[in-house]
């Protein structure tokens, strides 16, 4: 006997409707006749990827979800360019404005948001729109064609993507943002101010604090008129201050709303046969605006029609991240430290990274990543699964760890339900991962990302889809190598092979012959770029300060009050009487809150203000210590021979001489050396990038410690008997790594993932090592100390006067 088949009816063609109705396709797939009705003129397409339509990563035919064919072979009738206007919900019918009628027994309501337009004076006008669909994305492309000034209200998620999406296509481009700082509603203050900074970087202008309050033209839009009377020029103004959920149809069918149509646990409205699903549903007082909690809706839709039982849907946590390319920002949960919390942070100025997690009752609940979002979906894992994580903040603070990290992240994956969401952007669970590599053959992220559309929208997920195919794939994972950056596809073996054969020499160049996808790089490539260009050419490179990081370009360290810390260099840690005069009478003058000596036998004075930077060196007159840049840091001796009935050999001495031999070196990042008179090894020259331990008769020389976060002692690299013989192999060394190691790589890294073997290799033939040292040699010779030089340059000093209201810190 011919089973009947209900009727189903969706209005609303779109992310959250259609995918609903997929996964009802999945689990019963002959119960019902389908139809959709669409108020756009397409078939269901990813709304997410606007963003990248518009940043030039992707096509508009890319984006098609559910093709024309999709519907077809699925039995679906589809109404392209339909609005439904009404719903008779006694009679169970909807009528769309083209006279289309249709019976339901089941109807879902899945119209999602509209844009929220400020009522201004003039935003009627030609040029002003929202960014919500394949519509405004092409006014977008066809404006930038023609006309050159946007302005962009709103410095959220959705406008600072379609900000970058519009610098990608030449125009000018300003975010008026009515807040003091950008992203409030997903960032902390310092993570926003990183962020502006960042984007400011890459060619973007930001008017803060400003309401806006008419826009002037004629037909056409001309600018922008702001409440304190300012004005901004503009032949194009994209709203893009929040949406609203699209609740008209519902509310004038008698529905019960709210902000959103109000629904219960299992996405049922106040009428019978009729459901809502997506952003137009209000959840226990919540309308979502991202796609994660629509897929979690959709299953829980999904299964009740089929007629399966569900536990309901219970609300989601979400997590967010920015869609720029060469910026990385990501947050997660409650991260604005509501009362009876407690926050961690770290913030490292120099790689431009930032972490915050929040914690309750032992329990993450929120998190804020910028400039190092690996570990972000690992951190909304456990925010969702509301773990207990005392014990394990600190290595969660500073990420999990590159060795353990594997090992960790693979049991954290294996304990996770097969049934957990791992790609939040297209509602891929780890189960259908874990299929499509078992059963599927995927060896590759990409294959995965083809397979399962895992990966394939912010990204977000790839580290933990990358930790699956590794759990599962095993040795037959391929993984795939990856750019330096978003911005090429290339990575630091082929740039530096490229600069070297095409004799490129400025950043610029680097970026426009090897065809960057962003045209001003990121704060990833641009510091990269800038320490390859100086190691390949020392002579003639003039280094790019604007491509360097706070710390580098002002030669301090910035605190996490805003002022500086000023270290003088000592070399080998060895001071006199009159230096140590000269520092206490400098730290009185400038009212310097603290003297710190530091663990490399320095002395730091912290609390300075940037304009007294400069005052300071000057009567100081010391050279810089560097403590600040990826450099030589500090050569920590012990007494040796000099004071200690151990010591066998000079160990200041030799201090001093690296020290002053290796001052104001370039390297990929930080080093540090020390030197031990004797094995009882009593300056930790172990756990240092070079570490010299005398013996008798001689000097053992180790190579790629380190202390810190990830603890590595180092392995020997030889023996050698004289001091000059040190010197040669620590040269040789220390430019070997700095022509092979990547930009940010630590000697422990490095060596790590070269093998010692290889370097030992490589400087085992004298004639080689000699080669090193004369090209370290070359590039020493041309360094000078960055202090003397701001002291002695007005134009410097002036970078160090106090800022104006829009500079930067
Ligand atoms: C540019 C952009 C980038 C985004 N990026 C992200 C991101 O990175 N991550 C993230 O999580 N979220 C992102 N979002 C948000 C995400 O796209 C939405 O959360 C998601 O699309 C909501 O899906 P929905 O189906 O509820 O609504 P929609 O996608 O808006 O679909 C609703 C559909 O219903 C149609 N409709 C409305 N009323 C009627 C009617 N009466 N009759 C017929 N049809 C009707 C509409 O025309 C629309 O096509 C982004 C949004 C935009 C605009
Ligand atoms: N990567 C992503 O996850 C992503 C990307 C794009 C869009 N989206 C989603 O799309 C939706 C829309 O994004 P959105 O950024 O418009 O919404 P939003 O509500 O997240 O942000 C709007 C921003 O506009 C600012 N604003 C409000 N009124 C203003 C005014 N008069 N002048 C200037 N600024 C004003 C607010 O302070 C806020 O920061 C959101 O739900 C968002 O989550 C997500
Ligand atoms: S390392 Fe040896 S020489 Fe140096 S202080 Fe310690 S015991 Fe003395
Ligand atoms: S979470 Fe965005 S692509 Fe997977």
């Amino acid at each position: 006997m011919a089973v009947t088949r209900k009727r189903l009816v969706l209005v609303g063609n779109g992310m959250a409707g259609v995918w609903a109705v997929e996964h009802l396709l999945k689990l019963a797939p002959d119960s019902y006749d389908i139809t959709i009705f669409g108020a756009e003129p397409h078939p269901n397409y990813n709304r997410i990827m606007l963003s990248s339509v518009l940043a030039g990563g992707v096509d508009m035919d890319e984006i098609v979800i559910n093709s024309l064919e999709w519907y077809k072979s699925n039995h679906i009738t589809l109404y392209t360019g339909h609005t439904v206007t009404a719903i008779d919900s006694v009679n169970r019918t909807v009528f769309s404005d083209k006279g289309v009628e249709a019976r339901y027994d089941e109807l879902i309501l899945a119209t999602g948001s509209n844009p929220f337009m400020l009522p201004l004076p003039g935003a009627d006008k030609e040029g002003v729109i929202a960014f919500r669909d394949i519509k405004d994305c092409q006014i977008m492309q066809k404006t930038a064609k023609t006309y050159k000034k946007a302005l962009v209200i709103g410095g959220g998620l959705l406008g600072l993507e379609a900000a970058r999406g519009l610098l990608h296509l030449g125009m000018d481009v300003s975010v008026v943002h009515i807040q003091e700082y950008i992203m409030e509603r997903q960032l902390d203050e310092p993570a926003s101010i990183m962020l502006r900074k960042e984007l400011e970087n890459q060619g973007m202008k930001f008017l803060l604090k400003k309401q806006s309050e008419a826009i002037l033209g004629k037909k056409r839009v001309k600018g922008l008129l702001f409440a304190d009377g300012s004005f901004a020029e503009a032949d194009l103004i994209v709203m893009a201050v929040g949406i609203k959920p699209n609740i008209e149809l519902a509310r004038n069918s008698g529905m019960e709303v709210n902000r959103g149509i109000v629904v219960n646990d299992y996405m049922e409205t106040s009428i019978p046969g009729i459901s809502a699903v997506g952003e137009c549903a209000e959840h226990r007082g919540i309308a979502y605006g991202l796609v994660a909690p629509l897929y979690e809706q959709g299953a829980v839709l999904a299964k009740r029609l089929a007629g399966l039982e569900t536990e309901g849907y219970a609300g989601s946590v979400t997590s967010t991240k920015l869609k720029v390319s060469g910026v990385d920002v990501f947050s997660a949960g409650q991260f604005m430290e509501p009362e009876g919390t407690r926050a961690m942070r770290y913030q490292d100025e120099v790689d431009g990274v930032y972490k915050k997690l929040v914690i309750q009752d032992d329990k993450l609940i929120g998190a804020v990543l910028f400039g190092d979002i690996s570990d972000g979906a690992m951190l909304f894992s456990l925010i969702k699964k509301s773990e207990n994580i005392k014990g394990k903040e600190k290595e969660m603070l500073l990420g999990f760890s590159p060795e353990a990290g594997s090992s960790s992240q693979g049991s954290r994956l294996e304990g996770m339900a097969d049934d957990e969401i791992i790609c939040g952007c297209n509602g891929v669970s780890k189960g259908a991962i874990a299929e499509a590599i078992q059963s599927g053959g995927c060896t590759s992220v990409g294959q995965i990302k083809a397979c399962t559309k895992a990966s394939a929208s912010c990204g977000g997920c790839k580290p933990l889809v990358e930790g699956l195919l590794h759990l599962y794939a095993g040795e037959a994972a391929v993984t795939v190598k990856e750019g330096i950056c978003g911005c090429t596809p290339l990575g630091r073996d082929e740039i530096v092979a490229e600069i070297k054969r095409m004799e490129l020499k400025t950043v610029k160049e680097v970026m426009n012959v090897l065809e960057w996808v962003n045209e001003e790089g990121c704060a990833k490539c641009r510091p990269s770029l800038n320490y390859y260009l100086g190691m390949l050419w020392p002579e003639e490179y003039i280094d790019e300060k604007e491509s360097r990081f706070t710390n580098e370009r002002y030669h301090a360290n910035i605190q996490k009050d805003g002022t500086y810390s000023v270290v003088p260099r000592i070399y080998g840690g060895v001071t006199s009487p009159a230096d140590l005069k000269k520092i206490a009478e400098v730290a009185e003058k400038f009212d310097v809150p603290l003297v710190k000596f530091t663990g490399g036998q320095r002395l730091d004075l912290l609390g300075v203000k940037k304009e007294d930077l400069p005052k300071m060196w000057e009567e100081l007159d010391m050279p810089s210590g560097h403590a600040y840049g990826k450099t030589l840091r500090t050569v920590k001796t012990c007494v040796g021979s000099t004071f200690c009935r151990f010591g066998t050999q000079d160990a200041l001495a030799m201090g001093i001489r690296l020290e002053k031999e290796f001052e104001r070196l370039n390297a990929p990042a930080k080093v540090k050396l020390a030197v031990s008179g004797c094995p009882r090894n009593c300056s930790e020259a172990t756990i240092k990038d070079f570490g010299v331990v005398a013996i008798d008769g001689g000097w053992e020389l180790h190579i790629g410690g380190n202390g810190g976060v990830h603890v590595r002692a180092t392995d020997l690299l030889c023996v050698v008997k004289t001091d000059d013989e040190v010197v040669e192999w620590a040269s040789a060394f220390l430019q070997y790594y700095r022509e092979n190691a990547g930009w940010n790589e630590r000697t422990a890294a490095w060596v790590e993932r070269v093998g010692v073997e290889s370097v030992k290799q490589a400087l085992e033939n004298r004639e080689e090592r000699l080669a090193l040292q004369a090209r370290i040699q070359t590039t020493l010779s041309r360094t000078t100390d960055p202090w003397k030089e701001i002291v002695n340059e007005p134009e410097l000093r002036k970078n160090f006067e106090p800022i104006s209201q829009s500079g930067t810190i």
